[in-house]
């Protein structure tokens, strides 16, 4: 049996699984978090011993596919939001591979976007998707992630950009505060300074004065028992709807455009009734453009695993 390693790496949690072939299930899907492990062969070989312990044959893997949050340039790799750097080469050889493949995590997860199923997303708002048009993709996690696929020859290509990085742009008074503030500490304030688990902690620390977890502030909005934190969160779903509207715009994304990340699922009603919409529909002249772009909550748990799967499969094809 020749099972193939899949890995989806963000700068937090690390998530693997095994796949018997191209086009089939996953077995055996676990999530290690990054910053137990010194490297990240520790981290694969501890996934791969615990999956041999579990009765799975790993001693057949011999080719791996690696969705990770950085650009991929060359050999050498190094995280954006994490600390572990590495040779491709010498993780290849390290592992006994065949076939390694190392790619950004976001193009890994746009390439997934075509294939979601009705029961793998949730509808945000209205528009139509153009069928065989650019697609968009944002995601808030440990950073903020931005890809899309095209339509290329009849196949899908994947963008492995780092949208995450440009610049912020306030739209109220209330987020030109916001930017004052981080001006000061930081210089150069991007989106991803906002649209992040450690964005929210700035966020709230910037309106209400307070230090606080974004666990601890999405906790606190949900339960209703702070309405600084309530805040907060409204404010990183508007902001989250300004980038994406830009997003949108940029890629002429009318295939519709997509939310992923881990930190978006976890606001439940808190996203779904706030002004992300609006603020993606707000771009003056063109806003009846992006009136007709559908944006979608991936629900799919994980997506860029199966987007990862088929990049693997174009290569070997
Ligand atoms: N309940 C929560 N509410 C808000 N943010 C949370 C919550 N739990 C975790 N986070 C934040 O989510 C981030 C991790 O997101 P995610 O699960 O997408 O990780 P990741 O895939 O490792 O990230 P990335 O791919 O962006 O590098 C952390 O910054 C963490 O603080």
């Amino acid at each position: 049996m020749t099972l193939r390693l899949l890995a989806d790496i963000g700068g937090t949690n690390a998530r693997f699984a095994l796949q018997q072939a191209g086009g089939t299930g996953f077995a055996d899907i676990e999530v290690l978090a990054c910053g137990d492990y010194p490297a990240i062969d520790d981290a694969v070989r501890a996934y791969l011993d615990g999956a041999a312990a579990r009765g799975l044959a790993t001693a057949g893997v011999k080719q791996a596919a690696i969705a990770i949050a950085n650009p991929v340039e060359g050999d050498e790799v190094g995280m954006t939001n994490h600390c572990w750097r590495f040779s491709i080469g010498a993780l290849k050889a390290g592992l006994g591979l065949d076939t390694l493949l190392v790619v950004n995590d976001f193009a890994a997860l746009a390439m997934a976007l075509p294939h979601l199923k009705a029961e793998q997303r949730e509808r945000i708002g209205g528009g139509e998707a153009q069928p065989g048009k650019p697609i968009g993709l944002i995601g808030p996690g440990t950073g903020l992630g931005v890809s899309g696929v095209v339509p290329c020859g009849g196949r899908w290509t994947a963008l492995a950009g780092e949208g995450g990085h440009v610049s912020f742009a306030p739209v109220t008074k209330q987020e030109m505060k916001i930017l004052q503030a981080l001006w000061e500490e930081y210089g150069h304030v991007s989106a991803e300074r906002l649209l992040s688990g450690l964005g929210l902690e700035l966020i709230h620390r910037a309106l209400a004065g307070q230090r606080l977890s974004a666990p601890e502030i999405t906790a606190r909005a949900l339960d209703g028992g702070s309405i600084a934190c309530r805040e907060t969160v409204e404010t990183f779903c508007a902001v989250l709807g300004s980038v994406a509207g830009n997003v949108a715009l940029t890629l002429g994304a009318t295939g519709g455009m997509y939310i992923g990340g881990g930190i978006v699922p976890r606001l439940g009603s808190l996203f779904t009734g706030s002004r992300f919409r609006e603020r993606f529909e707000g771009k003056g002249r063109l806003s009846g453009y992006l009136a007709r772009i559908p944006t979608w909550l991936i629900t799919e748990e994980y997506p860029a695993l199966r987007g990862v799967a088929a990049m693997l499969d174009d290569i070997q094809n």
